[in-house]
């Protein structure tokens, strides 16, 4: 059991990681728990599978939730289900005081999240991640959004939670593709910039992956305490510090714009596959050894994620992967900043990067193998 802080200044939180917390997030909650209803925005599958444990927990409190469904799925990201949620919200007489529930994966904890942004200027929420990947990365650091048809969290906000509870319980129920998914986000932290956690996921991933209880506490402490510890120097991505948690993100949102946000390609797989190709390319342009981007790739393929786009067997060339990633929110002034890898754990932003290059490289990588 480890909490760990998010030291923003004016509004610090807990993050909350262990076993058996959902038996106790009453307690853990205390105050933020001003009523006798409690709205809990739940994924249907998070719920199915551990809505018992936290109902039975607020109600030996006195509390009563007052459950909203959230269907499975990046589809739920959608201005349609943001409305639905916020209607639904003002009917339930949520305060700015009170705190919503978001119990689910990164889907709901950012829809969830955004929604609590705009309800009246702004209400609190809790999170109550359910999926690897959510415990490690989405439930921290306050970003939220959906998705619009020009591309990927395009409409959202910084909103902060007031707690986390990553209950690692939660996880047994988990198939296994979205622990895989997950545990691209946690290779992400070594990979970015810590080698040595890289050399341990090297040596553990496979532990991980297979849920084993230590390595598993390990594996989720540790990447929300490097989470926290850069949202702590860089809240709204301003200074270049943040942008470095979006290694693999530039490449990976475009994959999942070209598969359509389905289940062809979770968000973690894109995630994957974009961090051998920020490997790739910052070896063709002599920053990274060949060597250390191919030691990424095998790292990352032996976790049993995809590293080889080729194999996606996508209708499209490289110019338009590149249209996709004209949408990124780094885009500036006309050039799209890259988080390029200089060695393991030591990656930066490039800010000289061609899109008609990186186009170029993706027509090879697509023909590759
Ligand atoms: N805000 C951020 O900083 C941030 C960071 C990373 C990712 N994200 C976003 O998070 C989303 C991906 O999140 P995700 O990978 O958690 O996917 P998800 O929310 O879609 O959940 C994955 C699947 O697991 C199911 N599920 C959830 N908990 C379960 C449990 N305990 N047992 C069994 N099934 C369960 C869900 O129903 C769903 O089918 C993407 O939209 C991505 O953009 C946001
Ligand atoms: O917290 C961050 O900052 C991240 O970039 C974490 C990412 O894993 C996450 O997928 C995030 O939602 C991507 O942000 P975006 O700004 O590229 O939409
Ligand atoms: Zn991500």
């Amino acid at each position: 059991m480890a909490v760990i802080p998010v030291e923003l200044a004016g509004r610090p939180y807990q993050v909350h990681v262990g076993r058996g917390l959902l038996e106790n997030a009453a307690e853990i909650c205390g105050d933020f728990l001003r009523k006798t209803i409690v709205p809990v925005v739940a994924d249907e599958n998070a719920r199915a599978h551990h809505g018992d444990r936290l109902d039975q927990s607020l109600s030996n409190a006195g509390h009563e939730i007052a459950w909203y469904d959230v269907a499975p799925g990046e589809g739920s990201k959608s201005w349609r289900e943001l409305e639905r949620l916020t209607d639904w919200l003002l009917a339930q007489g949520v305060e700015r005081g009170d705190k919503v529930i978001a119990l689910g994966g990164g889907v709901t904890g950012d829809l969830t999240g955004f929604a609590c942004s705009i309800l009246k200027r702004g209400c609190g929420f809790i999170q109550v991640p359910t999926t690897l990947l959510a415990q490690v990365d989405s439930s921290v650091g306050g970003k939220t959004a959906i998705n619009t048809a020009a591309g990927k969290n395009l409409i959202g906000a910084f909103h902060q939670p007031s707690l986390v509870l990553a209950d690692t319980d939660s996880l047994t129920t988990l198939p296994p593709r979205e622990i895989g998914a997950g545990y691209a986000e946690v290779i992400k932290y070594g990979i970015l910039g810590d080698a040595a956690f890289f050399d341990w996921c090297e040596n553990h991933g496979g532990e991980v992956v297979a849920l084993d209880e230590q390595a598993l506490e390990t594996a989720v402490s540790r990447s929300v305490e490097t989470k926290a510890r850069i949202v702590a120097e860089d809240e709204r991505e301003l200074t270049g510090r943040r942008a470095l948690l979006n290694l693999g993100h530039t490449f990976g949102h475009a994959l999942e714009a070209e598969t359509g946000y389905s289940s062809a390609l979770l968000h973690g797989e894109g995630v994957a596959l974009g961090m051998v190709l920020a490997a790739r390319y910052s070896a063709r342009r002599d920053l990274l050894s060949l060597g250390d981007a191919e030691r990424i790739a095998a790292a990352i393929g032996s976790a049993g994620l995809p590293t080889e786009i080729s194999a996606l067997g996508l209708d499209c060339d490289g110019a338009r992967l590149a249209d996709h990633m004209r949408h990124d929110k780094k885009m500036d002034a006309g050039t799209l900043p890259f988080i390029l890898l200089r060695s393991i754990g030591a990656a930066f932003l490039d800010h000289d990067v061609s899109l008609d290059d990186a186009s170029a490289f993706l027509d090879e990588q697509l023909q590759a193998h």
